[in-house]
């Protein structure tokens, strides 16, 4: 199914799914809503002209029921499909009456296939929804959706890629994505942060050593190359490796071999090398501290994950699906969104990208009082971004913004650090991330 045929598309899940049908849906293209009654009585959820109900009947019948028929009352012409699981229907006459105005009653305990089939004919769609690769990446927007068709086209390339962006934009799920994606999907995916392992023991965690080869290896290790065999190897960061280490990886890529440290025996491996960094690494080339062959054998496919403001109608889209899965998990009060928080939402510029945005609506989802999530929820002020977004004003706070949060970003979000490079002093610092809601935790 392609995306424009569940663009806009809702299910409402009057019930309460498993994770891997809630994902399963969502994977697919569709927007999922819970609604469960045992914990929304009497709440029913906001329902768009385009949605689609699922009566989930595997749990406790009436409630659901009842909130369906409330969802019926608002909605006419609203259509459903009912799950019944195991449960006989044939001798429970209200229940058969009820069955009778589904669009499509699905039987059984793995229900998942048939209800996007269901879901695939109540929408008039023609395509087979199982030749669709997944979409692993949520998101509706030009820029995901380009993003998504290159991830499909690299996938089967046996090439290094590069993956750039911001923080938080999402390049390691990005990364997981074209694993599942490629041939090598069933063999094993290494994720490794160049950035967070200390200088001397890089070599050991990537190429392994051998009993022996320094103070400390009292056994044999294997590192994450081999270990990986046959499979994807993800180097995050990849702008903080070491230089001796960028010499190793770099004959990985050329001739498909390691060494561990304190052996000169050549291991053969076979390993497809992803890498992301947030930092320029043509800059880095210039100042001698990432090798220039190395660069030019990695940047042989490039994906640049957009940041979140590029992505116009995303946000809304991933804080519903934050909200959804911390719901699924917690059963917190909180199930949508004020349309004061949506604006808030989409005028805030979200410096730390999709994972800002994840954090903020799950601490909203925590606090929250009421069924709508407000701006104070999500600590965005209403007022302060997006309404005077063309004036000179709006314009210097930007900058100002973006110039704090580079060299954050340069600084590696130490605050003395950053109050040197701009010659401020560390409260300036936190006065100005403040003024601008850099949450510095969240970032780092
Ligand atoms: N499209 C998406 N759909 C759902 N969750 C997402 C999406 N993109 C990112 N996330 C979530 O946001 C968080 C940050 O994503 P990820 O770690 O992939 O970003 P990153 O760019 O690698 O960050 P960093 O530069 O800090 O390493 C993760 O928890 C991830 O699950």
């Amino acid at each position: 199914m392609s995306r424009g045929e569940t663009a806009g598309r809702c299910v409402v899940w009057v019930g309460r799914p498993s994770v891997e049908e809630h994902f399963g849906l969502i994977r697919a293209g569709w927007r999922t809503v819970v609604a469960d009654p045992s914990r929304d009585a009497g709440d029913p959820p906001p329902c768009g002209q385009r949605a689609i109900a699922v009566l989930d009947l595997r749990q406790d019948t009436e409630p659901a029921a009842r909130m369906l028929f409330e969802l019926k009352a608002q909605h006419p012409d609203l259509p459903w499909i009912g799950l019944t699981g195991v449960r006989a229907s044939a001798d429970d006459v209200a229940l058969k009456r009820l069955l009778s105005q589904a669009f499509h009653v699905i039987e059984g305990q793995a229900p998942l296939g048939a209800l996007r089939q269901a879901l695939r004919r109540a929408t008039g769609c023609t395509t087979d929804v199982e030749a669709d690769p997944p979409s692993l990446l949520t998101g509706n927007s030009p820029a995901i959706r380009t993003l998504s068709q290159n991830l499909r086209k690299f996938a089967p390339v046996e090439l290094p890629l590069l993956i750039t962006g911001e923080t938080g934009t999402g390049k390691e799920m990005a990364a997981r994505a074209l694993h599942q994606l490629s041939p090598r999907r069933d063999k094993p995916f290494a994720a490794i942060n160049c950035g967070a392992l200390p200088a001397s023991l890089v070599q050991s965690e990537l190429f392994g050593h051998e009993r022996g080869a320094f103070t400390g290896a009292t056994a044999r290790r294997i590192g994450h190359f081999e270990s990986a065999d046959g499979g994807t190897v993800f180097l995050d960061e990849i702008g903080d490796l070491p230089l001796d280490a960028q010499t190793n990886l770099l004959r990985v890529l050329q001739e498909g071999t390691v060494e561990r440290i304190g052996s000169c025996q050549s291991i053969r491996v076979d390993v497809r090398v992803l890498a992301a960094t947030h930092v320029d690494l043509e800059k880095a080339v210039a100042q001698g501290r990432f090798r220039e062959d190395l660069f030019y054998r990695l940047n042989v496919l490039r994906l640049r994950m957009p940041p979140l403001r590029e992505r116009t109608g995303d946000v809304e889209l991933l804080a519903q699906h934050f909200l959804d899965a911390f719901r699924e998990s917690y059963g917190t009060r909180a199930r949508a969104f004020s349309s004061a928080a949506r604006r808030a939402m989409n005028a805030f510029p979200w410096p730390g990208n999709v994972r800002e945005l994840m954090n903020r609506v799950q601490r909203a989802a925590v606090i929250a009082d009421d069924a709508l999530i407000t701006p104070d929820d999500l600590e965005l002020n209403a007022d302060t971004h997006g309404a005077d977004r063309d004036s000179l004003g709006s314009a210097r706070t930007s900058a100002e913004r973006e110039a704090i949060m580079d060299c954050l970003r340069a600084s590696a979000f130490n605050i003395s650090e950053c109050a040197r490079r701009l010659r401020v002093s560390r409260v300036t610092v936190y006065r100005l991330c403040k003024k601008h809601q850099l949450a510095i935790d969240q970032l780092r």
